[in-house]
C-alpha cells in the first residue's frame, strides 16, 4: 500500500479520441480520478465522433521514442497502459521498447488493451491478428472484451470465459480478465486468470482465478469504459493493489461511472470517471468457485450487549498456559492457534481449552482445527481463505459453532460476507512479525475503506496491533481488535490487556 506522497507513474500508449470519450482522454480522466499520473505517448491522432471513425493518423515512431527517452529518467512508469496500435511500425518499435523498459524499471507492470475496433464503429488499427499475439509475450495482464478474446484466439462464441484466459495466457500474457460487458446476459460477469502476475503466499496452485458479477447499467454514457477499466486496474496495481484486489476496484469505478447517466440511452456521451469506489452499492458480487458451498448464516456472537457488534479485545494465543493466564481477566473473546503440534497432544489441549474458556464463560475460537472444535464443542472456529475449500462450512454451521473468517483487501472481504460468518477479520493492518504478509499489508486507508462495505457482521482487525497504533484502529470503528505479540511479547501482559481494554472502552 503505497506510504509516500509521492504518486505513482502511469504511462498510457494510446491513441487520441477528439471527442474526448476514449483513448488517451479516458486515461487522463481515470489517473487524475484515481490519483496517479498519467504521461501520455500518444499513437494516433484520430478524428471521430460518437457516430464513426473518420482517420486514424498515426503518429511517427521517432516521435514516440523521443517521448520515451525524456520521460524514462525523469517520470519512470510503475504502470504501462497500451491502447490502440496503428500499425506495424509501431508494433515493431513498441515490442523492442517494452524488452528495454523490462529491463531498466523494476516492478513494471504492462497492461494491454486490444482495442483493434471502434465502440463507435470502424477500425483503429491495420495490425493483423498474428502481430497482435506478437505483443502478448510482453504483457503483464490484457484486458479484452468477450469479442475480442475471441478474434485474439480463434474460439467460438461457445468457448467459456476460462477458456479464451487459458488460451490467452498460453499465448503468453501472464494474466487475463474477460470483461462481460458486451455479453447477452442479464448480469454483466467478468473473469480473471492469474497464472503468475503476482507472488500471493497463499496460492496453492499456479494459476488463480476471480469471478466477479454486477448487475447491468442501462446507459449510452460508456464510451471510453473500455479504456477507462484498463487505465484504473493500472491506476490500482501502481498503487500497491493485489490484481485480485484491482480487479474488484476496477469493477466498483466502472459500475460507480456507469451509474451516472444511468436509463439515459439516447446520446453515446463519454463515461464519467467519478474518483475512488467507496460505496458498497457499486461493489461486485463475487461469483464462488464451485468448491466454495454456500450455507446458511452461521451464528451470531451474540454478547446480549447493546452494541451487540462490539466484541472489544480478541487476544491470539497459542497454549494452555496463556488460556489460564488470561481467562481470569475477563475477556469476551479469545482464540486458540496452535500450528505444529502432534495430533494426540493437539486434541487434548483442546479438549482442556474448551472446558477452561466455558468455565469463565469466554468465548473461545479454534484456528483451523474445525473438526476437533466440532468434537469438543468449542464456542467457534477461526478459518483462513485456503481452508474454505477444505472445511465442511456446512457441518461447522450445523453443528452450531460460530465462524470467523480471514480477510486481506476487498476480493476476499466480500467473498468471505456473502459466507454470512460471525465475524470477519481483516489484516494485516499493519507488518507484523508473527506471520508472512507479504503483498498483503492493509494500512488504515485500506480498512476504513473495507469498514464502509460491511454490513451488520462484526469485523475483527489483526496484524500489527499494539498498544501505540490501536487508538488509531479502533478509531476506524472496527468492532474489535486481535492482537498476538503486543500481548505475549509485553513485559506485563495483564496490564497490556487491561489497557488495550480501556482504551476500547474509552
Ligand atoms: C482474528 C483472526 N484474524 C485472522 C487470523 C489469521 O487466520 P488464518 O488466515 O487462518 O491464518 P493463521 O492464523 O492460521 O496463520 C486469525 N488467526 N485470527
Ligand atoms: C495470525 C495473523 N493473521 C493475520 C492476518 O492478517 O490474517 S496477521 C496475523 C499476525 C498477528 O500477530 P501480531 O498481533 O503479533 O501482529
Ligand atoms: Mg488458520
Amino acid at each position: 500500500m503505497p506510504t509516500s506522497k509521492k504518486k505513482p507513474v502511469l504511462w498510457t500508449i494510446s491513441g487520441s479520441d477528439c471527442s474526448g470519450g476514449a483513448g488517451i482522454a479516458a486515461d487522463i480522466k481515470t489517473g487524475f480520478s484515481l490519483a496517479v499520473e498519467v504521461c501520455t505517448l500518444i499513437t494516433a491522432n484520430t478524428v471521430q465522433n460518437s457516430q464513426q471513425v473518420l482517420s486514424i493518423n498515426p503518429v511517427n515512431i521517432d516521435v514516440l521514442q523521443q517521448q520515451v527517452d525524456a520521460l524514462l529518467p525523469d517520470k519512470p512508469p510503475n504502470v504501462i497502459k497500451i491502447g490502440q496500435v496503428a500499425n506495424s511500425y509501431q508494433l515493431n518499435w513498441l515490442s523492442l521498447t517494452l524488452i528495454k523498459l523490462k529491463q531498466q524499471v523494476a516492478d513494471l507492470t504492462v497492461i494491454y488493451d486490444p482495442v483493434g475496433q471502434a465502440s463507435v464503429g470502424g477500425y483503429l488499427s491495420s495490425l493483423t491478428r498474428a502481430e497482435l499475439l506478437s505483443l502478448l509475450t510482453l504483457v503483464d495482464i490484457i484486458t479484452p472484451n468477450l469479442q475480442e478474446a475471441r478474434t485474439l484466439t480463434g474460439l467460438s462464441s461457445q468457448a467459456s470465459e476460462q477458456a479464451l484466459a487459458t488460451a490467452i495466457c498460453q499465448l503468453g500474457a501472464k494474466a487475463c480478465i474477460i470483461k462481460g460487458g458486451h455479453s447477452q446476459k442479464h448480469t454483466c460477469d467478468d473473469y480473471c486468470l492469474d497464472t503468475g502476475f503476482h507472488y500471493i503466499p497463499q496460492a496453492t496452485e499456479h494459476s488463480i482465478s476471480y469471478r466477479l458479477s454486477s448487475h447491468r447499467y442501462h446507459t449510452s454514457h460508456s464510451h471510453g469504459g473500455g479504456c477507462s477499466f484498463a487505465s484504473a486496474l493500472g491506476a490500482f496495481i501502481s498503487q500497491g493493489y493485489l490484481l485480485r484486489d484491482a480487479f474488484t476496484l476496477t469493477k466498483a469505478f466502472i459500475n460507480q461511472g456507469l451509474s451516472v447517466y444511468q436509463g439515459e440511452e439516447s446520446y453515446y456521451g463519454a463515461f464519467e470517471q467519478q474518483g475512488w469506489p467507496r460505496e458498497a452499492e457499486y461493489f461486485p458480487k463475487v461469483i464462488p468457485d464451485a468448491e466454495t458451498k454456500l450455507t446458511a448464516p452461521f451464528a451470531s456472537l451474540g454478547t446480549g450487549r447493546q452494541d451487540d457488534k462490539k466484541l472489544g479485545l480478541y487476544p491470539v494465543i497459542d497454549s494452555l498456559a496463556w488460556l489460564e493466564r488470561l481467562l481470569p481477566l475477563g475477556l469476551e473473546i479469545i482464540q486458540l492457534r496452535i500450528k505444529n503440534t502432534d495430533p494426540a497432544t493437539l486434541e487434548q489441549i483442546i479438549i482442556d481449552a474448551v472446558k477452561l474458556a466455558r468455565s469463565y464463560n469466554t468465548r473461545l475460537f479454534i484456528n483451523d482445527h474445525w473438526q476437533l472444535a466440532i468434537k469438543h464443542g468449542a464456542y467457534g472456529v477461526h478459518l483462513g481463505q485456503e481452508d474454505l475449500h477444505s472445511a465442511n462450512l456446512a457441518q461447522i454451521q450445523e453443528s452450531g459453532l460460530r465462524l470467523g473468517i480471514s480477510t486481506h483487501g476487498c476480493y476476499e472481504f466480500l467473498r468471505a460476507q456473502q459466507l454470512k460468518p460471525s465475524y470477519l477479520a481483516i489484516g494485516a493492518i499493519f507488518a507484523t512479525q508473527t506471520k508472512d504478509m507479504t503483498g498483503q499489508i492493509q494500512g488504515l486507508d485500506n480498512l476504513s475503506r473495507l469498514l464502509a462495505l460491511a454490513t451488520d457482521i462484526p469485523v475483527v482487525a489483526i496484524g500489527g496491533i499494539n498498544l501505540e497504533r490501536a487508538a488509531k484502529v479502533w478509531q476506524t470503528g472496527v468492532d474489535s481488535m486481535a492482537v498476538v505479540t503486543a500481548i505475549t511479547l509485553a513485559a506485563e501482559p495483564e496490564q497490556a490487556v487491561n489497557r488495550f481494554r480501556q482504551l476500547m472502552a474509552g
